[in-house]
């Protein structure tokens, strides 16, 4: 079946409300009809200390989405060469599923490195973006480009950065993540 999908890439180290916030909103637009969450067991451009082991991010976007119709996760980046550039993954995505007609969703704050991303054009191009507005993103050339649109919604600040210092500090991230995220962080000792 022809599916139009919101391809969310990111560490989710770990997921937070932000991010299913983003997935909630992007599926409200006319051209989304599922949302797959894609966890890159290592972004190019991040040298994180504390980055859980990819299976755990996994779980944990897996827990936060349970049964949710319309959002998936994957693991196809797990045994793709890392670090992980996202346009080799879009193109393993889209020779798998050649009737999926997919777009990237990011937040601002990517937009303004963008252009450096390995094939940035092409994925520009052929995919195009879906933006989520986020506090003190540095303003970006591409923000008037016609295969980038920015959705209309809060902005909110809310990052995993902010989550991890949180637990390390010891102080309940309640809310931040849903319950059944946080209940697998504490039982996995993650973060501390
Ligand atoms: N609060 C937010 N507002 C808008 N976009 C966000 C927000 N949080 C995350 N994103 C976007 O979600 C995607 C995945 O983000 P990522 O997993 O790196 O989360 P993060 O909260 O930015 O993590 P970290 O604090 O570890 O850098 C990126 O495109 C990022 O821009
Ligand atoms: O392909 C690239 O060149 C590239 C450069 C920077 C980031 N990305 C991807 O963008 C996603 C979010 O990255 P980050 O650094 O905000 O966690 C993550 O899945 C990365 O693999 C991809």
């Amino acid at each position: 079946m022809n599916k139009n999908v919101g391809l969310f890439f990111g560490s989710f180290n770990p997921i937070h409300v932000g991010h299913l916030i983003i997935a909630n909103t992007m599926l409200e637009e006319p051209d989304v009809d599922e949302v797959w969450f894609v966890v890159s067991p290592q972004s190019p451009f991040k040298k994180q200390k504390s980055l859980a082991h990819e299976f755990d991010r996994y779980d944990l976007v897996q827990a936060a989405i349970g049964d949710h119709f319309h959002m998936k996760v994957t693991d196809i980046e797990f045994t793709m060469p890392k670090p992980s550039y996202t346009s080799d993954t879009l193109a393993y995505l889209t020779d798998q599923h050649p009737n999926h007609h997919f777009k990237l969703i990011i937040g601002q704050d990517n937009l303004k490195s963008f252009p450096k991303w390995k094939n940035s054009d092409v994925i520009l191009r052929d995919y195009g973006l879906l933006v989520y507005p986020r506090p003190n993103a540095k303003k970006s050339e591409l923000e008037e480009h016609e295969n980038v649109r920015f959705v209309e919604a809060p902005l909110m600040d809310i990052s995993a950065t902010f989550i991890r210092k949180s637990i390390k500090n010891n102080r309940s991230v309640k809310y931040l993540v849903p319950d059944a995220v946080l209940d697998r962080i504490k039982g996995k000792k993650l973060y501390i």
